[in-house]
């Protein structure tokens, strides 16, 4: 059975290139775009969306079909036009020494598939079925999200500052590990919830510092 890595790519500034502009590849080119890479999309024809982000200067759009060299310089690079044929060709000139490559319709030539996401603040999880059916991966997507609801926007957000704190205290390991368990305790989302972030920090910080000074 065939098995993918899986890894979280830093993307920042890096350039992409995506070769056709339908659907599929507004869909890779809106992931991409919200971590932070600089995007070049070449299509004749693009969508709304798409178009949308060319106008406000988000993306490059070359506005023709593909032409041989295209790739060249480019990091990553998703093949997204809707001519198996033509995916294909512009896939030989991939150059694997440096570039990572996804073909939409080609789950075998990629070397990196996407998985679904769902991002809650500093929360991430990705789903994938090895592109066994990308369809129960977005169900599952979809199930997750009713989950982790967007309270975790928040509490991700209090997590790492607190954990930041902490760490700051010169607390003894075993206090440091007591507070970082307790923070993760349901009562604290709870806590969170009611009370606002802030005053579920202030609350802990004085805890804290209290039992420092006894
Ligand atoms: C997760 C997601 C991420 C994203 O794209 O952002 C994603 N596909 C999504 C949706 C989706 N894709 C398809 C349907 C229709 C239902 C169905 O066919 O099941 C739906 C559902 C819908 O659109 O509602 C059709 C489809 N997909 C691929 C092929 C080609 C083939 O299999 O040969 C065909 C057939 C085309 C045809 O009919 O010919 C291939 C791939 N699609 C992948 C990712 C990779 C494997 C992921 C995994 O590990 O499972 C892989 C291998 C390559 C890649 O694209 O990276 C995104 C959900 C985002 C979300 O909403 O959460
Ligand atoms: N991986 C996935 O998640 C997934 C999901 C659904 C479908 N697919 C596959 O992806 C393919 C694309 O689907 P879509 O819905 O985005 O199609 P689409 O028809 O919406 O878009 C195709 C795009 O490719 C462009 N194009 C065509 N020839 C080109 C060329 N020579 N150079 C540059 N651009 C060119 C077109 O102008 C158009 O913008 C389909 O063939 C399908 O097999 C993949």
């Amino acid at each position: 059975m065939k098995a993918y890595y899986s890894m979280f790519v830093q993307m920042k500034n890096r350039p992409c290139i995506v070769i056709g502009g339908g659907k599929v590849a507004e869909r890779k080119i809106g992931r991409l775009l919200q971590v932070g890479a600089h995007l070049t999309v070449i299509s004749p024809s693009i969508t709304e969306q798409i178009r949308q982000w060319v106008d406000q200067q988000q993306i490059i759009w070359k506005e023709r079909e593909y032409k041989r060299g295209d790739l060249e310089g480019y990091f990553l690079v998703i093949i997204a036009t809707d001519q198996a044929e033509m995916n294909q060709l512009i896939y030989q000139e991939v150059n694997h020494q440096y570039q990572l490559v996804n073909v939409v319709d080609a789950p075998d030539l990629c070397t990196f598939i996407v998985p679904s996401t769902v991002t809650r603040g500093y929360l991430q999880i990705s789903i994938s079925t090895n592109g066994a059916s990308p369809g129960l991966a977005k169900k599952i997507r979809q199930e997750i999200e009713d989950t982790f609801g967007e309270e975790y926007e928040t509490y991700t957000l209090f997590l790492a500052e607190m954990r930041e704190w902490i760490l700051q205290q010169n607390l003894n390991a075993r206090t440091r590990q007591y507070y970082f368990a307790k923070m993760l305790e349901d009562e604290i989302l709870t806590r969170i919830k009611k009370g606002g972030k802030e005053r579920v920090m202030d609350e802990i910080k004085q805890e804290i510092i209290q039992k420092r000074n006894v």
